[in-house]
């Protein structure tokens, strides 16, 4: 008998490889942001992507990063951590994991603390110097939520959709 494979993902890497595949159904030009909870049992209870709100066409709004305020997309747009705790299919988020391509701004925080999410493991930290990130690492702080930046130990997990 041959042994296990040994390459396999860790549960990080699998959590965050899901977020980062959600990431790619998001259609803003810029920055595309996916985001999974995971429960403590290692079960996925939401997934989210970064995208405009049902029935509000994403040919109809715009993408753009600047100009007037109601031209740009930062008014209308959901973010991926909101989605995930609205898409999940538990009220109740207690101790779970959010997985996450970028830190998450002080709105979504406030949704994460709010649902009760314990640990928020995140791969960038772009926008650090931002005070949405900082107002966010007080609010996480205060309220003993964890977080971690995510340090790949492999660059690439490959999906190959020709299988034999
Ligand atoms: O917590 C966050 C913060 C931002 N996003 C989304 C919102 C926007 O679609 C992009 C950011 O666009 P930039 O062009 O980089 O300003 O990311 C999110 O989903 N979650
Ligand atoms: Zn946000």
């Amino acid at each position: 008998m041959t042994g296990k494979r040994t390459d396999y993902l860790s549960w990080d890497e699998y959590f965050m490889a899901v977020a980062l595949l959600s990431g790619h159904r998001s259609k803003d030009p810029n920055t595309q942001v996916g985001a999974c909870v995971a429960n403590s049992q290692n079960k996925i209870v939401g997934v989210g992507y970064n995208g405009f709100p049902w029935r509000c066409s994403d040919d109809e709004l715009p993408w753009a990063r600047e100009g007037a305020y109601l031209d740009t997309k930062y008014p209308y747009v959901c973010h991926a951590e909101l989605n995930a705790v609205l898409n999940s299919i538990s009220f109740d988020l207690r101790d779970c994991r959010l997985y996450v391509a970028l830190f998450p701004c002080n709105e979504c925080t406030k949704v994460i603390i709010q649902a009760g999410i314990r640990e928020i493991i995140y791969l960038s930290d772009k926008y650090k110097d931002t005070d949405s990130v900082r107002a966010a690492k007080i609010m996480l702080d205060k309220s003993n939520t964890i977080y971690r930046q995510f340090f790949p130990s492999r660059q690439v997990v490959t999906l190959n959709f020709q299988v034999d």
